[in-house]
């Protein structure tokens, strides 16, 4: 849900309820057991419970009631050694608000095209474009997600990438050729010298660039405000995918990562 907490940790506290350690705090947290090789499994990963030291003066203690795994947490925990605790961030509203528009400067009539569209972030950037006057184009690993796509979102088109003739896809779909071009997925789902998306870069004299949210720290209440006020009045509409239960967090990771999810995966304490 947009403007819950932004920051979750994939560690989860609770009181230790015996004995001498009656004050303190028993953390459980997902350290990183084993490097990824390809897909994440779960014994990549292991519970571990520590006791923290009693919060001094000026400290506060938090208990996380909902966590996020997100996508960077694969390529980003190969920077780490191994027992490093697993952490998710979540940032995919302000990822797709800032990132479409202050980048992409969408204006009416042009045409967008979004991978990982039915994601917590692809889906909110195909709404937000849709405010905007564009023509959407997504693309999502199911049929499904693609009704809700066109069904739900008013995106104008949505194809099943896993099905289609991608390049065919955006030849018939941007006619016009396509302005913008928002992707969540690298060179998964389109590779851009063999669509549309070439000639759009040269005749349109498009630019490319890559940004992490963060740039957009001292604004981010704008991005929070901005969403909320569209969710109300009907303009943005949001899914989430809940696993429930703390021991669950390596599953949904998994999960998501293989698209288990229609908008933003999501953990229930
Ligand atoms: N730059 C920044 O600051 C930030 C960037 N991001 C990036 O935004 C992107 C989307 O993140 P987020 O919305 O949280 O995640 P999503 O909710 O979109 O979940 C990931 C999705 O990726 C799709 N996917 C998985 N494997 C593949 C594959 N091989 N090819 C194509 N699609 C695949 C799946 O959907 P499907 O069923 O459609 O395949 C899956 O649901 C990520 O790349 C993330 O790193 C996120 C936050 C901040
Ligand atoms: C390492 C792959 C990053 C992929 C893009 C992404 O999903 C970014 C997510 C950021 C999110 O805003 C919260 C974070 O902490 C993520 C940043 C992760 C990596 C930053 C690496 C910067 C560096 O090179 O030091």
């Amino acid at each position: 849900m947009i403007n819950r907490v932004e920051l979750f940790w994939f560690s989860f506290l609770k009181p230790e309820s015996t004995g001498r350690f009656s004050n303190m705090v028993l953390n459980k947290k997902f350290i990183m057991h084993k490097r990824f090789e390809g897909e994440p499994k779960p014994s990549d990963f292991k519970l571990v419970e520590e006791k923290l030291p009693p919060i001094s003066e000026g400290e506060f203690l938090c208990k996380a009631k909902w966590m996020s795994v997100d996508p960077y947490m694969r390529p980003y925990s190969a920077r780490y050694p191994l027992g490093t605790t697993m952490i998710g961030s979540q940032v995919a509203e302000n990822t797709a608000y800032f990132g479409l528009l202050e980048l992409c400067q969408p204006k009416a009539g042009e045409t967008v095209v979004v991978t990982g569209a039915a994601g917590a972030v692809g889906s909110i950037v195909g709404q937000i474009a849709r405010i905007k006057g564009c023509k959407v184009i997504g693309f999502a690993g199911s049929d499904s997600k693609c009704k809700w796509l066109k069904d739900e979102l008013a995106f104008d088109a949505a194809f099943n990438y896993k099905e289609c003739s991608v390049a065919k896809a955006l030849q018939e779909s941007a006619p016009n050729g396509v302005d913008c071009y928002f992707d969540n997925v690298s060179e998964n789902i389109i590779h851009i010298s063999t669509t549309v998306i070439q000639m759009s870069l040269v005749a349109k004299q498009l630019k490319m660039e890559g940004f992490l949210v963060h740039r957009w720290a001292n604004r981010w209440d704008e991005g929070i405000n901005q969403l909320l006020e569209w969710v109300q009045e009907g303009k943005i509409k949001y899914r989430e995918t809940i696993s429930e239960g703390f021991d669950n967090m390596p599953a949904a990771f998994i999960g998501m990562l293989r698209g288990d999810n229609v908008g933003k995966a999501v953990v229930k304490v």
